[in-house]
C-alpha cells in the first residue's frame, strides 16, 4: 500500500517511510492510497485478543514491513498496559458503556499509539543504523506518552513543547522528571496552537528535518491514526450484537486525530452509525458542524485542558475525503484556513458527526452527575463525553485518561482525590525543563545546541 498527501504535491510512499516522514513535504497529511473493506473479516477477528487485532489490521496498511517482525513490534507494545483486556468496554447501563483507554503506562489514550511508534522508531533505527531526534508538540499528554514510549531506546533525542502553565500539574511532571538525558521537555510561552504551529513549521525547512533528522510523533503522523482506529474496531467486537445496531462513539476532542481515526474504521465498512464530536469550550468543532463556518478564536484555558486547541490538524485529512479527494482544492481551503483563519463551507455535510461542546461548568456537574448514578469517576476530558447523550443510540463513551491525572477537579467535583501510585511517586523526583519562546528560530537553536554532529543523519557507529 502506497501513502498519499492531501495536498497532492509529494511522491507517495510507503508506510515505513511515511511514518519517518510525519509531515508530507509539501506540507499535506499522509492517508492511505484507499481504504480496505474489513467487514468481511470482522466475525474472524472477534475471537482474538487486543494485539492480535492490531496486528490484522495493521498488516493492511504495513505492507512493506516483514509481518512476523510486525507482530512481534505490535505484541511488545501492549505489554506494558495494566489491564489484560488492554481497552476494558465497561457497561453502566443498558445503552452506555465506557471504553477505558487509559491503562497504558502514562494512563491516557495515547499510549496506544506511542507504545507502538516507539517501538517502530526503535525497529527503524536498527534497520538503517541512522538516528531520530523526535519533535512534537503538546497539550499534555501526548508528550508524556511519547516521551514514555521512546524512553530508554538507543539512538533517539526527544524534544516536546508544551504551553506552561496550561497542562496539569501532573502531566507536566510525567514529562519533566524522567531523569534522562535525551528527553528535553521545553515549555513555551502561549498555547498548544503556538507549539504545533512551530513544529509544522521546522517540519517544512526540509533541509533541516533531513540534516536533524527529524520525526514526528503527534497525530500529523498516520501511524497514530491508524493505531488508533483499532480500539474502535476492538470496541464494536465486544459489543453484544443488539448493541451495535444504532450506535454513536463519542469522542473527547481536541486535534480531532481520536475521531478521525474512529470515522475511517466506518469508511472500512466497520458498522457505526455515527461519531459524536466532544469539545470543551474551545469549540471551533462545535461551530464547524453545527454552523458550518470554520472560525479561529483564542485558545481559552479550561478544565479539560489536553482539549485546548482550536487549530485541529487532521481536519484536513477529513477535508480532504470531503472535497472529492482532491488536492488541489485542499490547498485552496487550507490557504484560506492559513490567511484568514475562516472558512464559510456551502451547505457543509457533517456526514456521520454529531457534536457536543462543554463549558467548565458543565465538565464539573457531569464529573458530578456520572459518578452520582453509576458511582464512576471520570475525568474532566471523559466528562464531555457524557454532555446530552442520544438516547435512542447505544453510546460508547472513550475514556481517554485516568481521573488520577486531574486530581484537583475530580476533587472539587466529588470530593474524592484519586490517585495512582506511579504519578504519586513523580512528586518525589526533581523537575527538569527548558523554557523558550514559541517561535521555529529558537526551536531550531535548542536542537542545534542539544544534538552533536554524530546525532545527526549520520550513521551510528
Ligand atoms: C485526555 C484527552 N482527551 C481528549 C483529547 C483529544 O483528542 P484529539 O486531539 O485526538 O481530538 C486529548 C488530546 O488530544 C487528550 O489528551
Ligand atoms: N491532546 C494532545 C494534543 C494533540 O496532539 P496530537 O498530535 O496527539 O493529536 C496532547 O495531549 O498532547
Amino acid at each position: 500500500m502506497q501513502f498519499i498527501s492531501t495536498r497532492g504535491q509529494s511522491e507517495p510512499l510507503e508506510f515505513s517511510a511515511a511514518v519517518e516522514a510525519g509531515l508530507a513535504p509539501d506540507g499535506g497529511l499522509y492517508l492511505p492510497d484507499s481504504l480496505p473493506d474489513i467487514s468481511s473479516k470482522l466475525s474472524e477477528w472477534e475471537r482474538y485478543d487486543y494485539a492480535r487485532v492490531c496486528f490484522e489490521f495493521m498488516r493492511l496498511f504495513a505492507t512493506d514491513y516483514d509481518e512476523s517482525e510486525l507482530q512481534r513490534i505490535i505484541g511488545q507494545s501492549y505489554k506494558k498496559f495494566a489491564d489484560k483486556r488492554i481497552a476494558p468496554l465497561v457497561q453502566l447501563d443498558e445503552k452506555t458503556h465506557v471504553l477505558e483507554l487509559f491503562h497504558g503506562p502514562t494512563l491516557a489514550f495515547k499510549d496506544f499509539a506511542l507504545q507502538l511508534l516507539g517501538n517502530l522508531y526503535e525497529a527503524q533505527i536498527k534497520r538503517t543504523g541512522s538516528s531520530i531526534n523526535v519533535l512534537g508538540a503538546t497539550s499534555g499528554d501526548t508528550g508524556s506518552a511519547a516521551i514514555h514510549g521512546l524512553l530508554g531506546k538507543e539512538g533517539v533525542n526527544i524534544f516536546i513543547l508544551y504551553p506552561d502553565g496550561r497542562v496539569s500539574p501532573l502531566q507536566e511532571r510525567q514529562m519533566t522528571t524522567t531523569g534522562a538525558t535525551n528527553v528535553y521537555p521545553i515549555s513555551i510561552t502561549g498555547s498548544f496552537d503556538d507549539g504545533q504551529a512551530a513544529v509544522k513549521d521546522l517540519f517544512g525547512d526540509l533541509e533541516f528535518k533531513a540534516e536533524y533528522h527529524l520525526s514526528a510523533i503527534n497525530s500529523i503522523n498516520l501511524a497514530r491514526i491508524l493505531a488508533q482506529c483499532v480500539y474502535y474496531i476492538w470496541a464494536w467486537l465486544r459489543l453484544p450484537e443488539a448493541a451495535r445496531a444504532n450506535l454513536e462513539f463519542v469522542v473527547p476532542t481536541g486535534n480531532f486525530g481520536n475521531v478521525l481515526a474512529g470515522w475511517l474504521t466506518q469508511q472500512m465498512g466497520l458498522p457505526v452509525s455515527s461519531f459524536r464530536v466532544a469539545t470543551n469550550q474551545n469549540d471551533i468543532l462545535y461551530r464547524l458542524f453545527t454552523t458550518g463556518t470554520y472560525a479561529v478564536d483564542d485558545v481559552k484555558p479550561s478544565l479539560a485542558p489536553s482539549m485546548d486547541i482550536q487549530i485541529a490538524s487532521n481536519f484536513e485529512r477529513f477535508l480532504f475525503y470531503k472535497v472529492g479527494q482532491n488536492p488541489e482544492k485542499v490547498r485552496e481551503l487550507m490557504k484560506q484556513m492559513r490567511e484568514t483563519g475562516k472558512v464559510d463551507f456551502d451547505a457543509f455535510d457533517p456526514d456521520s458527526f454529531t457534536t457536543s461542546r462543554s463549558e467548565d461548568g458543565d465538565i464539573e456537574r457531569l464529573i458530578k452527575e456520572v459518578h452520582e448514578r453509576y458511582n464512576y469517576i471520570v475525568d474532566p476530558h471523559t466528562a464531555c463525553g457524557f454532555q446530552t447523550l442520544d438516547p435512542d443510540k447505544t453510546s460508547v463513551i472513550l475514556s481517554t485518561a485516568s481521573p488520577a491525572k486531574f486530581p484537583d477537579v475530580i476533587e472539587s467535583a466529588i470530593g474524592i482525590h484519586p490517585t495512582v501510585d506511579s504519578l504519586e511517586k513523580l512528586k518525589t523526583y526533581p523537575i527538569v525543563t527548558y523554557p523558550l519562546p514559541a517561535d521555529k528560530e529558537a526551536i531550531r537553536a535548542f536542537i542545534k545546541e542539544h544534538v552533536s554532529s554524530g546525532e545527526k543523519q549520520e550513521e551510528k557507529s
